[in-house]
C-alpha cells in the first residue's frame, strides 16, 4: 500500500479579496508543505502582501484557508496567532518607544524567557542592545527585533514579508541565515524580492500574477530556468531583485 501524501500545513483555496472597487486576489489556491521555506514570489503589486494579510485575518477575504486541516478564514487575528501563525509585516512595526526587551516580552505568549537562548543565539546583537529603544535601532536591527518577536513563540507557521528590503548587504546575509535557522523549527512562507536568498533557502515556490497563482513547484527548478524566471518574475536568474 502506498502512503498518501502528507496534508499540507497550510491550504488556501478560492481566496478572493476585494478592496474598494478592486478585485485584488482572484481565486488564489496553493498548499504549503510542512517545514522548510516556501517562497511567495511575483512582481510588484501582484498580491503577495494581501495574501499574507488575508491568511492573518487582517483583510476581509472569501474562500478557504486551513491550518493543519482546521479552517481559519473568518477567525480573528489574535486567534490565528494562538493557532500558531506568526507574522512579520513588511514595515516591521516594532514599538519604537519601547526597548528591545520590552518588544520581545510583549510578543511572548508562553513561558517568559523560554526561547531567549534560541532568539539571542540567532541575534546576539539584540542581547547587547536589549535596553535600547527599538526606534533608535538601524533598519537591520529593527528587522531582527521583528523576526525575534515571532521566534520567541512556538509558532508552527511564520509568514515573513520582504525581510531584507532596504537592508545593507552584510545585514541581508545575517537575516537570511536567521531565516534559514528559523525554518528548522517552523514552516516559513517568505515573500522575498532577493532572488539569491530565495535560491539559498527556499524549497518550494509559488508565483502570483494579477491576483492569481501562475506557477507552483520547486524553487531551484524555477530559478534554474532562465526564460521562466524572466517571464514570471521579470529578472534573470543571476540578477538580484524581482522587477
Ligand atoms: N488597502 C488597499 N487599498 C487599495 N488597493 C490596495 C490596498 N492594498 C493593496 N492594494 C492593491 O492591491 C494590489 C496588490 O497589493 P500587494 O501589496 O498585495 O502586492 P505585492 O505583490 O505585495 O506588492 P509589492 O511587491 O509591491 O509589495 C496592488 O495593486 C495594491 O495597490
Amino acid at each position: 500500500m502506498t502512503a498518501s501524501p502528507p496534508t499540507p500545513l497550510l491550504e488556501v483555496a478560492d481566496l478572493h479579496v476585494r478592496i474598494g472597487g478592486s478585485h485584488i486576489l482572484q481565486g488564489i489556491e496553493f498548499g504549503v508543505a510542512r517545514d522548510g521555506v516556501t517562497a511567495l514570489l511575483g512582481r510588484n503589486g501582484v498580491g503577495k502582501t494581501t495574501t499574507l494579510k488575508a491568511i492573518m485575518g487582517l483583510v476581509r477575504a472569501t474562500g478557504d484557508i486551513s491550518l493543519d486541516g482546521t479552517p481559519i478564514n473568518g477567525t480573528r487575528t489574535f486567534s490565528i496567532v494562538k493557532h500558531g501563525v506568526g507574522y512579520v509585516p513588511e514595515d516591521r512595526e516594532v514599538f519604537g518607544g519601547l526597548t528591545v526587551e520590552e518588544n520581545l516580552r510583549l510578543a511572548e505568549l508562553g513561558e517568559r524567557g523560554a526561547h531567549d537562548d534560541f532568539v539571542f543565539g540567532l541575534f546576539p546583537e539584540l542581547k547587547k542592545r536589549s535596553r535600547q529603544q527599538a526606534g533608535t535601532l538601524s533598519g537591520g536591527q529593527q528587522q531582527m527585533v521583528a523576526l525575534a518577536r515571532v521566534l520567541i513563540n512556538d509558532h508552527r507557521l511564520l509568514l515573513v514579508d520582504e525581510p531584507t528590503k532596504g537592508l545593507a548587504p552584510k545585514v541581508v546575509g545575517e537575516v537570511a541565515e536567521a531565516l534559514r535557522r528559523a525554518a528548522e523549527v517552523a514552516t516559513l512562507v517568505l515573500v522575498e524580492q532577493n532572488i539569491q536568498i530565495v535560491r539559498a533557502i527556499a524549497r518550494d515556490a509559488i508565483v502570483l500574477d494579477h491576483g492569481q497563482v501562475v506557477h507552483t513547484g520547486s524553487a531551484a527548478e524555477l530559478l534554474a530556468d532562465e526564460a521562466l524566471t524572466r517571464r514570471l518574475l521579470g529578472v534573470g536568474r543571476s540578477e538580484g531583485a524581482v522587477a
